[in-house]
């Protein structure tokens, strides 16, 4: 599947919230859509799901309009939407069947999903009694149940410890296959990291990068390297280069006409000793300070 928007602009009364928005969004991968706080992922999302009307601009699925009452969608509203005076089994069966699920598949699709998230025990309690982190555990259980076949989730990691965290990134990767679409938002780039193949970072309503990760890495890591020498060194000859420090490491940037075996070279040359070398690939946190604002707003 090919979920493809093109064009999509959005306004709050004087408020251009979406720009312009292109993204293609592929089945059998994880796409992650960041940006910084009120940059428009939620707007975008709730686009997708019809919440919203777009001002101009086209989704498509497969080269047909999409309409998302015609697929099984899994979404986890950033308001979350769960109601906190019912019990959680109530309320899982009820979204289930609003999926379309017969009452005994969505009684097995939600004792599966709230096993593999540690939330059986809480079936029969309403849903305020249950700590954050496990409310939180309830409504992302809501997103999976029935098996959607594209899953939207805005900020599923707020509110989850870091087992927690690790627990659903795992069930985000294995419920990726070819024939579903799983998008997430995020700005907590160390979750995003270890399991996002495609990712699209919108700034201020504009896509400012969108692509592979590995692939957007290496792009942005070309021409440098990292370094480090065996001793601590006078870094006085890398006076023409432009370079940073980071821990024990140099990574700098080598000159146009140059490349890695030749710099290498001069070093060795020069006699000077180093216990490590390699291509340089940024960490998406630097990508995104980069691209779209400084660290402290983002984490
Ligand atoms: N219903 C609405 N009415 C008016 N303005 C809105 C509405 N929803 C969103 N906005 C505005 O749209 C902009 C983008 O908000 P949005 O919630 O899409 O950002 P976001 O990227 O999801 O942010 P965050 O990471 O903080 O959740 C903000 O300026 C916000 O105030």
């Amino acid at each position: 599947m090919e979920l493809v928007v093109s064009g999509l602009n959005k306004s709050f009364n004087d408020n251009h919230v979406l720009k312009d928005i292109d993204l293609t969004i592929k089945s059998g991968q994880i796409f992650g859509y960041l940006g910084r706080n009120g940059a428009g992922k939620s707007t975008s999302f709730r686009i997708l799901m019809d919440v919203f009307k777009a001002d101009s601009g086209t989704i498509t699925l497969d080269g047909k309009p999409f309409k998302p009452s015609d697929y099984k969608i899994g979404y986890l509203p950033e308001e979350r939407g769960m109601y906190s005076k019912f019990k959680v089994s109530d309320q899982l069966l009820y979204f289930a069947q609003l999926k379309g699920a017969t009452k005994e598949d969505a009684t097995k699709s939600m004792h599966a999903w709230c096993k593999e998230f540690g939330i059986e025990k809480y079936l029969n309690q309403k849903l305020e009694t249950l700590s954050k982190g496990n409310q939180q555990k309830v409504q992302i259980a809501q997103a999976f149940i029935n098996e959607p076949d594209i899953l939207i989730l805005d900020e599923p990691f707020s509110g989850l410890d870091p087992v927690n965290s690790k627990i659903f990134q795992d069930a985000i990767t294995n419920y990726k296959r070819d024939d579903r679409i799983i998008i997430f938002s995020s700005h907590q780039m160390s979750y995003v990291e270890s399991f996002c193949d495609d990712i699209a970072l919108i700034d201020n309503g504009r896509i400012v990068l969108e692509g592979n990760l590995d692939e957007i890495k290496k792009e942005m890591g070309k021409g440098k390297l990292r370094l480090r020498f065996e001793e601590p060194i006078d870094l006085k000859f890398l006076e023409d280069y432009t370079y940073t420090i980071e821990k024990d490491d140099v990574i700098l940037s080598l000159k146009a006409d140059e490349t890695k075996e030749t710099f290498i070279q001069t070093l060795l040359n020069k006699g000077i000793k180093f216990s490590m070398f390699m291509n340089y690939l940024p960490s998406l946190q630097e990508i995104f300070i980069e691209r779209v604002g400084n660290q402290h707003e983002t984490i």
